[in-house]
């Protein structure tokens, strides 16, 4: 059946072609009995050549089953499968050649009774390991002499004096960013307020008219006092200097001028004529007011 059906197939013939006798009953000339006959074929091949195959079987063996009574012997059936384990660095490798020594163990010490509990001193280090003593031009360390660090300023020293008390109690100026500066012992604005108290510091004996030529003259140098005017009115501000906390130079800045300006410029706070009442010479007459004053006498 399946030598001639496959020689039809194989051959230029149409299954028209084919006669109606050599059919099989159930023949037809639709593909599916031709894909029918060709698995039937191939079976056919297969048995005849005997082609291993996969045959389902039936286990002859039973399954092993595990129970806590073989318990050991599981274990040393695991041992004796799994490689032993390595140890790292392996042995003459170059990793274990390279590797450091282990420090050697500690000595124990010479104690005397152990059974006291306590333990021995330490060991002094031989005198060539222990470090050698701060030299002279170490930077580092703390100078014999002079300021120390966070000591404040040394004893003695002109910012030792006037930054707190001194030492007639009275306080002093220290100096600031705003331009205070430091005041010589017994300057302090208390006793400049214990000074004008005393009487009259103007330096002349009776009230003066001044020119402004003669304020002019009136600078604080070559043995002239210092006269500054304010709103018409004429100061004598030598006494003042050493007591000005913003410093002689800035005071002296108004010698010889109006200096009403400049200080309204920078305290227009303080108040010029309470400070300096003591030190008023006279007022700020003009120029000419002489000869107009002898004009008005004609
Ligand atoms: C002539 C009359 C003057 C008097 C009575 C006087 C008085 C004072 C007083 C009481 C202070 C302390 C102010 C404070 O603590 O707040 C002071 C500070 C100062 N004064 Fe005068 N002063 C005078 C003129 C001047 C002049 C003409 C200048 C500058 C040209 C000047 C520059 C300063 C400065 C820079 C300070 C320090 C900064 C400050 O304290 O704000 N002063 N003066």
């Amino acid at each position: 059946m399946s030598w001639n059906l496959l020689s039809r197939w194989t051959g230029p013939q149409k299954a028209s072609d084919v006669a109606a006798d050599s059919r099989p009953e159930n023949a037809t000339t639709t593909p599916q009995f031709v894909i029918q006959d060709l698995d039937d074929n191939a079976d056919d091949v297969e048995e005849s050549e005997s082609t291993p195959k996969a045959k389902p079987t039936t286990l002859e063996t039973a399954v092993p089953t595990f129970s806590l009574d073989n318990h050991e012997e599981t274990e040393h059936t695991e041992k004796s499968i799994s490689p032993p384990v390595p140890s790292f660095p392996a042995p003459n490798s170059a990793q274990r050649a390279s590797s450091m020594a282990p420090p050697p163990r500690p000595k124990p010490q010479n104690v005397k009774s152990a059974s006291a509990g306590l333990m021995a001193p330490p060991v002094r280090a031989p005198a060539v390991l222990r470090a050698p003593p701060p030299s002279t031009a170490s930077s580092l360390r703390i100078p014999s002499n002079g300021p120390l660090p966070n000591r404040g300023p040394p004893v003695g020293s002109q910012q030792r004096i006037s930054s707190s008390l001194s030492p007639n109690g009275t306080a002093t100026s220290v100096p600031n960013p705003r331009g205070k500066v430091l005041l010589s012992p017994g300057h302090s604005p208390m006793d400049w307020a214990a000074l004008i108290r005393t009487g009259n510091l103007a330096g002349v004996s009776s009230f003066q008219r001044v020119t402004p030529s003669e304020l002019k003259r009136m600078t604080g140098r070559k043995g002239k006092p210092a006269w500054s005017s304010w709103n018409g009115k004429v100061y004598n501000i030598t006494p003042y200097l050493p007591f000005h906390p913003g410093g002689e130079a800035e005071l002296m800045k108004a010698a010889g001028r109006d200096g009403a300006k400049l200080f309204m410029d920078v305290h227009p706070w303080v108040n010029w004529e309470n400070m300096l009442g003591p030190c008023l010479v006279g007022v700020l007459v003009p120029e000419d007011y002489r000869e107009s004053s002898l004009e008005d006498m004609d």
